[in-house]
């Protein structure tokens, strides 16, 4: 059999198979930011998948970046997920939430009393985010005080704690995508002159610290971590990408979470846009499960599987379309289109009414 449909053992999960539906916004939570009623249904449809994990979720409202993202802080999103994970688990599925504090990328307008944003560096990033049912531009973040990034942490690890309130089987740390980890992590968005700034070591502190303490609230098999270490997403760069990820993964070795989930490439964009940089010399620093996403179809990633270059293979986009994507790629069957008029925002339309294959007889 193909070994995409070959069983994987991930902490105390055993998943049926090595496909992952990877995070995907869709901008569609409800007042209060409790995830969307009709995410329920959303999810379960695609409990075929041997993990899936949710939409980025923010940590507080400070960590909110565009409208209507769902929350896991108050306990109103703690019972919106839980009805959510009960539905995934009811299909035999498995369901891990994506923890998420966008940093500098967001607007006043979502912060708490309309402030400036926070940010390693007062550096804004020069992208749009996707408010008042439109794009706007990000607006210019404020510097972090040393004194305030204990709170932050704090943050992440009471959202861990409400995971598992709310049922899941796990959590995600968002760490890619040029959200505040990243921003911590990469030369271009921090400049600070302080611990949490300089060298490898000191950028690359705020992570750690964040890991430390979701892994000492839920235990590191229960913690995953997502890194994407050459995408340009929401305007971050970085002088010497290599040596910074190679120090993260060292580190990572010894804390060892449950998975490093690696988007390959630019997010959403091109797979070899840093020909340069080694993915395998990432792995090679850590003997935990190894999940890669960005661009992925059956022959790649049967091929990737194959050589023992990965363990698990997330795809985002074809599980918007596609809720039976696991029995599509066992039939290697066509995929529906992708409506993107319907991928950011709305209602019922494009997010849970795409069909399914006709069962074979
Ligand atoms: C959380 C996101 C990411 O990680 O890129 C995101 C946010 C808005 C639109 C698409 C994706």
């Amino acid at each position: 059999t193909s070994p995409l449909f070959q069983g994987y053992r991930l902490g105390d999960m055993s998943l049926p198979n090595r496909i992952v539906m990877a995070p995907l916004t869709r901008n569609r939570a409800g007042a209060g930011f409790v995830p969307s009623d009709l995410a329920a249904d959303y999810y379960a449809q695609r409990a075929s998948a041997g993990l899936i994990v949710t939409e980025a979720t923010q940590i507080s409202q400070q960590g909110q970046g565009y409208q209507d993202t769902p929350g896991i802080y108050s306990d109103a999103q703690v019972a919106g997920w839980r009805k959510i994970t009960d539905a995934v688990h009811a299909k035999g599925g498995h369901i891990v939430v994506q923890l998420w504090h966008v940093g500098r990328v967001s607007h006043s307008s979502l912060q708490p009393n309309g402030g400036a944003p926070v940010a390693p560096s007062a550096i804004p990033a020069n992208t749009k985010t996707f408010v008042n049912n439109g794009f706007a531009e990000t607006s210019p973040p404020r510097a972090l005080d040393a004194s305030e990034i204990r709170g932050i942490v704090e943050d992440y690890r009471r959202a861990a704690a409400n995971a598992l309130k709310a049922g899941f089987d796990g959590v995600e740390v968002h760490g890619a995508n040029g959200y505040l980890i990243d921003q911590f992590l990469r030369d271009g968005a921090n400049q600070r002159t302080d611990r949490y700034g300089g060298s490898i070591e000191n950028r690359a502190r705020f992570l750690l610290e964040v890991m430390a303490a979701v892994i000492g609230e839920i235990g590191a098999a229960r913690t995953g971590l997502r890194l994407s270490p050459v995408a340009p997403a929401n305007g971050l760069s970085d002088s010497a990408p290599q040596p910074l990820f190679d120090h993260v993964m060292d580190e990572l070795e010894r804390l060892h979470p449950l998975y490093v989930h690696v988007v390959e490439g630019a997010t959403q964009g091109a797979r070899d846009i840093a020909p340069d940089f080694s993915f395998a010399a990432l792995r090679r620093r850590y003997s935990g499960a190894w999940m890669v996403n960005n661009g992925y179809d059956l022959a790649l990633a049967e091929r990737v599987l194959a050589a023992g270059e990965a363990d698990l293979v997330a795809f985002g986009r074809p599980f918007i379309s596609n809720p039976d994507l696991v029995e599509r790629l066992r039939r290697n069957a066509p995929l529906n289109p992708l409506d993107r008029d319907t991928l950011y925002g709305g209602g019922a339309k494009g997010y849970i009414d795409y069909p399914v294959l006709e069962p074979v007889d």
